[in-house]
């Protein structure tokens, strides 16, 4: 297995790979625009990272993700309050896509898992092959799906995975109404880092979040190194849906931001008529093994 750190790496500003229009970016801080060295995805154990705790109010759970244990919330100099739902009457969004309700997911997990892969895959249905560019800081796409017949606009948050903007990414949280959190098959610390990552999430996420934990480069047979079992045993210990995805091939990217839209947009509904929505079902439905696709 190539480990993350023996990677060719080069750190840039994500603006360079995703040509977002510079008036939509947050003016944080933080944020970064000069090139810096590449340093080793933080390990969870030990150190000045979260500790490893397990979350036994969300493992619990039946019926979500919710992580029920009261929490302290740190919002950031750019975290506006997390309301409801962004506004249900059609609204015209900064690009001129329509949409009658908005959300904010963020994309969250070790650097090198393939967090921008996956986002730039399911807006631009392309994948980001060569040297690997890691992100720095955090940016965002939209991308306005038709789920059962309403417009749902998502902005989704790209955070960087390496340690060093770790507190630009905790101000972002709190405004999050959905985290993807990303882990790579072919990559065991990444996995091992998932518990940390849900304690981190646990600290600065608004409690009801949305949260789903996917297995990303699935493609990468040969080099896998986390069984499916294993991330479907971690999710299920966390009551979290799962799936594997594959930013390369496609495989289940659509789905997994389908399945958060669907999820979100049944929330917001202040009287649904409809059956309800059930997100882990559809997760488990609509998945598909590796076996389907080919590179
Ligand atoms: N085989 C394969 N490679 C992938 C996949 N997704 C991402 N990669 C590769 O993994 C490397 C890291 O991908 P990124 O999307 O930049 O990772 P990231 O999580 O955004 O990393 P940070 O920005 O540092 O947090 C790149 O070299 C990608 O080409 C995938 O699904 N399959
Ligand atoms: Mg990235």
């Amino acid at each position: 297995m190539a480990g993350i750190s023996d990677r060719k790496t080069k750190t840039k500003t994500l603006n360079l790979r995703l040509p977002i229009h510079a008036s939509h970016l947050p003016q944080h801080p933080h944020l970064r625009t000069h090139r810096s060295p590449r340093k080793k995805t933080p390990k969870s154990k030990g150190g000045s990272e979260p500790a490893t705790s397990t979350l036994p109010a969300a493992a619990a759970a039946t019926n979500g993700p919710r992580l029920a244990h009261p929490r302290t919330v740190r919002p950031g100099p750019e975290a506006p309050p997390n309301g409801p739902p962004q506004s249900i009457r059609p609204s015209l969004g900064s690009t001129g896509d329509f949409y009658d309700v908005a959300f904010k997911v963020m994309l969250v997990g070790d650097s090198g898992v393939g967090k921008t892969c996956l986002l730039v895959r399911f807006k631009d249905g392309a994948f980001l092959a060569g040297t690997f560019i890691s992100t720095v800081g955090i940016d965002f796409r939209n991308k306005v799906l038709d789920v059962d017949g309403m417009k749902v606009k998502l902005q989704i948050w790209d955070t960087a995975g390496q340690e060093r903007f770790r507190s630009v990414t905790h101000a972002y949280y709190r405004d999050a109404h959905a985290l993807l959190l990303l882990y790579d098959i072919t990559n065991k610390d990444s996995f091992d880092n998932i518990q940390a990552w849900l304690t981190e999430i646990q600290e600065y996420a608004q409690q009801d979040v949305v949260l789903m934990l996917l297995g990303n480069k699935v493609d990468s047979t040969q080099d896998r190194v986390v069984k499916r079992e294993d991330g479907e045993k971690l999710a299920k210990e966390y009551g979290l849906p799962f799936m594997e995805t594959s930013a390369r091939t496609g495989l289940n990217v659509d789905l997994a931001f389908t399945a958060i839209a669907k999820e979100l947009k049944q929330r917001s509904a202040k009287a649904p008529s409809e059956p309800r929505f059930r997100l882990h079902d559809y997760v488990k439905r609509e998945g598909r093994g590796v076996s389907c696709c080919r590179l």
